[in-house]
């Protein structure tokens, strides 16, 4: 992937074809997790059905197995009653013709000697005569009436051959009656035979085997009357049933409530009927212990099925939700990695002989990776790389590929890309391991590299000259420093402070200044090797670092020499052409530091010191420091003068500042119109300073502003003073410097000190500079006219060295230019001199403004400065600065000398 050479035209991503909703929800019916519930649905109905039809099958055959037991028990225990009956018929007839033959009395032994009486055990028999007494019986204890019997009364009031049977009565011993007529020869009635059965004779052929313990085996008469009856081991008589129909099984629950198959039949000879009935629990209790192993079975069956079928589908949901949501991976990837701006490889892996990887085989990339490939998808899928991509071999980028897909641990790096024909590009690459194999996710991170060299070239670099900056200085200091240690070399540093700058950014605008800087910049660039530095420092410094400085370090003296003369070189900014140079303080590492902080600090100084004198540079010396202390007492020298000079009780005498006055005069007519105060500074120890030495400081401090407001007061008392001594009026003018022209409330420390010492306003005039008026040049005249309001006179000093916009001078409500001194110094040698003077004279009175000439002090100077118009002058010629008194001579001189 590093060299992706072959070209090919990027296509559009192919789109996979989305099946319908119909044919989705088709696929989505035959997933086992919903088919085989379906199934298993199926098959459960299909098993209950069966079963069910199983029960329905058993109970139908084990209702007709009671049905036919039932017809069977009837037939048999029929059969056994009719025995029975019989048994009990013929008795009563052979009693009734033993009666007959032998007469009641004799007719029981007659049967006993024959051997023909029934046992008394089972048949208790008894012959009644006519009246319904009792005259013979066996057992033998029968005895008593029966008139009121209601088998006597059945028979002695019926003729017939109909027998009688009785409802079972007596309580210890019950019995039924069984009863036939006796008629005599002429056939009237003669009594009545009987036998008396134990009910439970009828009963006896109960088999609890066949019948089980609820079977019920009964006779009962025609008047619904049981006779006797057996359910299991208890016997019963005298309940009534009700039976419709005989011969037909039916469910009924006589005598107990138990519900039984039941049948009845009537029984031959006798109104009786026999009762038959099997217990409907116990003749299906079979059936329902098979039906309940059904349903169980079914049930178990069911269960199982459902349980196997839950954990099957549960699984296959579980395998088709793991599949649709690697489907919906898959296309969520296929979408994502298609609308991605990284282009996707995904690679599977071939392994080698020896268990490494030997290839990859291109499975599927993507749009984007088609584009930065330029081959198409479809000619590098199923290829391996080696072949669409040969040179990834050659690079790291195959050991990463083939790392990712042995140890699986993901991994990123970027790289520089040769992408002909086009430009390199940065590409940032990830790659994870997959199954079988590892995509790789690149990215173009072209533009993220460029911005974060944008970024880190801005942190590092100055935006106006795209010079190193303070920041990048330092660090190339601290290495320079550590090489030159580990080499035993040395470092130059030198600190470059422009001169005059300020003039030009002051006077001609931002935008020049800004211009001036970037060719500087550039000249002093060229003066330096290749892996020197020169850093913008801020505002108008540059500061030049000289690494790996062998031999004599003092060998960079004219490589410093080229620096000052690039940068004296005149540079047209803005259509002007301006000059500027510039100061050096130079440190050599180790000798005049060990760290960057000293060096630096050092370097600084030895630039103060070279600023003195402008256009130099200076090697520091360890002395330079003391003069920046130096400088330190001078403000605390300063800061306690002024102090002292503003007590409220203080007299000239305890104030070490004064104010010296230097005449202007007249040109023309050489008369003193006006004083220009100049400061003084009495210092306790160092004596008289120069204003040259404190008036920077005290404008660096801001001092200046009360120190010049002492000065306007002083400056507009002692006028007030000369006035009132009766002296010839004249104006008194002060200087302004820039800060204080620039502080908010010098109109008002003016007005003040007018209004304080009684001075006209007229008698004031503020000097400022072209460079102070050009800082803020609408503020500037504002601040003019406010001052010209109020009747305080301007003038423009030292005019000619700044950089005043012509055009602007003369929106200026000025009364005075002031030559500066340094083109009247040599005004008698110097043609140029002579043309800027003359300019200036010619430029004011254009602008109706007097011009006063400054330094005056030879008279072929003032003779120039008269021949050519100049209108007033100011210098040693006329007078040096003095103290007030002597204005005040000089003033009384003048008075004297005019005529009265
Ligand atoms: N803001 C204030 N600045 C002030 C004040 N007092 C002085 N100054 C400024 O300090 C600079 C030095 O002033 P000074 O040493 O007083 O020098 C002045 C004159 O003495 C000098 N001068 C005058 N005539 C001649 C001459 O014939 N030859 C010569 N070599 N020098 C001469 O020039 C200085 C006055 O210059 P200028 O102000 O441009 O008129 C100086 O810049 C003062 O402005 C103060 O109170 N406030």
């Amino acid at each position: 992937m590093d060299t992706l050479v072959e070209q090919g035209s990027p296509r559009p991503a192919r789109k996979q074809p989305r099946r319908s909703p119909l044919a989705r929800w088709l696929g989505r019916a035959l997933d086992t997790h919903i088919s085989l519930p379906l199934f298993a649905l199926l098959l459960v109905a299909g098993l209950w059905i069966a079963t069910f039809h199983m029960i329905d099958a058993d109970e139908r055959s084990a209702r007709k197995s009671a049905h036919d037991a039932t017809r069977e028990l009837l037939d048999t225990y029929e059969a056994q009653m009719a025995r029975s009956l019989s048994g009990i018929d013929q008795t009563l007839r052979m009693l009734k013709y033993a009666v007959e033959v032998h007469g009641p009395n004799e007719a029981l032994p007659a049967l006993a000697a024959k051997g023909l009486m029934p046992p008394g055990l089972v048949f208790q028999v008894a012959i009644t005569d006519d009246t319904g007494r009792v005259v013979a019986s066996n057992p033998g204890s029968g005895t008593g009436n029966v008139v009121r019997a209601a088998w006597f009364a059945f028979h002695r009031d019926r003729d017939g051959d109909t027998p009688f049977v009785s409802t079972t009565y007596g309580g210890d011993e019950p019995h039924v009656v069984f009863s036939r007529r006796i008629n005599d020869a002429d056939g009237r009635f003669a009594g009545v035979t009987t036998v008396a059965v134990d009910p439970a004779y009828f009963t006896s052929s109960y088999e609890q085997s066949r019948q089980g313990k609820h079977g019920l085996l009964g006779v009962a008469g025609m008047d619904t009357l049981v006779r006797a009856a057996r359910v299991g081991e208890h016997v019963s008589w005298g309940q009534r049933v009700a039976i419709d129909r005989h011969d037909v099984i039916t469910l009924a629950t006589h005598l107990d409530g138990e519900l039984r198959y039941t049948s009845a039949r009537p029984l031959n000879g006798f109104p009786l009927v026999a009762l038959v009935g099997l217990s409907e629990p116990e003749q299906m209790a079979d059936y329902r212990q098979q039906r309940r192993n059904w349903l169980l079975g079914a049930s178990v069956g069911t269960a199982l099925l459902v349980m196997v079928v839950t954990l099957v589908s549960a699984w296959s949901w579980q395998l088709a939700k793991a599949r649709r949501r690697e489907r919906l991976a898959q296309e969520t990837y296929a979408a994502a990695s298609e609308a991605s701006l990284d282009a996707f490889f995904v690679l599977r892996t071939v392994p080698g002989p020896d268990g490494g990887v030997s290839d990859f085989v291109i499975e599927t990339i993507n749009t984007r990776a088609e584009q930065l490939t330029g081959l198409p998808k479809a000619r590098m899928e199923g290829k391996p790389m080696s072949v669409m991509l040969p040179t990834y071999l050659g690079t790291g980028i195959f050991d990463d590929l083939s790392a990712v897909a042995t140890d699986g641990k993901a991994r990123e790096a970027e790289w520089l890309a040769h992408l002909p024909p086009g430009p390199d590009r940065w590409l940032h690459r990830q790659v994870v391991p997959v199954e079988g194999g590892v995509v790789a996710i690149v990215r173009d991170i072209t533009e993220r590299k460029l911005t974060e060299q944008r970024i880190r070239h801005l942190a590092h670099h100055d935006d106006l000259t795209g010079l190193p900056n303070r920041s990048l200085l330092r660090d190339r200091l601290g290495q320079a420093i550590r090489d030159a240690e580990r080499k035993g070399g040395s470092v130059g540093l030198a600190f470059i402070d422009l001169d005059g700058f300020k003039l030009v950014n002051d006077g001609l605008g931002h935008n020049a200044g800004d211009e001036l800087l970037k060719v500087v910049g550039e000249r002093m660039g060229r003066c330096l090797r290749r892996n020197d530095t020169l850093a913008r420092f801020g505002g108008d410094e540059f500061v030049i670092l000289l690494p790996d400085l062998t031999g004599d370090p003092m060998a960079i003296t004219p490589l410093l020499e080229k620096v000052r003369t690039a940068v004296t070189e005149p540079v047209e900014v803005e259509g002007q052409e301006v000059q500027v140079s510039c100061s050096m303080g130079v440190v050599l590492y180790p000798r005049d530091g060990e760290d960057a902080n000293t060096l630096m600090m050092n370097a600084d100084a030895a630039m103060y010191r070279a600023k003195e004198n402008k256009n130099s540079f200076q090697f520091y010396a360890s002395e330079m420091n003391a003069s920046v202390e130096e400088k330190l007492v001078l403000l605390e020298g300063l800061r306690s003068a002024l102090d002292a000079c503003l007590e409220p009780g203080c007299r000239g005498g305890d104030c070490q500042f004064s104010l010296l006055y230097q005449p202007k005069v007249d040109l023309r007519t050489g008369r003193l119109f006006g004083v220009e105060a100049l400061i003084r500074w009495n210092h306790p120890e160092h004596g008289m300073i120069s204003p040259l030495r404190f008036i920077g400081l005290a404008e660096e401090s801001g001092l200046i502003v009360p120190i010049g407001e002492w000065v306007v007061r002083t400056a507009c008392a002692q006028a007030q003073a000369w006035r009132a001594a009766g002296l010839p009026p004249l104006t008194v003018s002060v200087n302004v410097s820039a800060r204080q022209f620039e502080e908010k409330r010098l109109v008002e420390r003016i007005a003040d000190a007018l209004r304080d010492t009684g001075l006209p306003p007229e008698a004031l005039e503020v000097e400022v500079t072209e460079s102070s008026i050009m800082r803020d040049l609408a503020r500037s005249v504002d601040k003019m006219r406010e001052l010209e309001a109020m009747g305080v006179s301007l003038s423009i000093d030292d005019f000619g060295t700044g950089y005043s916009s012509l055009s602007a001078l003369k929106s200026f409500p000025i009364s005075r230019l002031k030559i500066d001194k340094s083109f009247v110094s040599d005004l008698a040698h110097s043609a140029d001199d002579q043309a800027i003077a003359m300019a200036v004279i010619s430029l004011g009175h254009k602008l109706n403004l007097r011009v006063i000439a400054e330094g005056v002090e030879t008279e072929q100077q003032r003779d120039f400065l008269r021949a050519n118009d100049c209108d007033e002058m100011q210098g040693y010629l006329f007078s040096r600065p003095v103290p007030a008194a002597r204005i005040a001579e000089m003033l009384a001189t003048t008075l004297a000398s005019e005529p009265a």
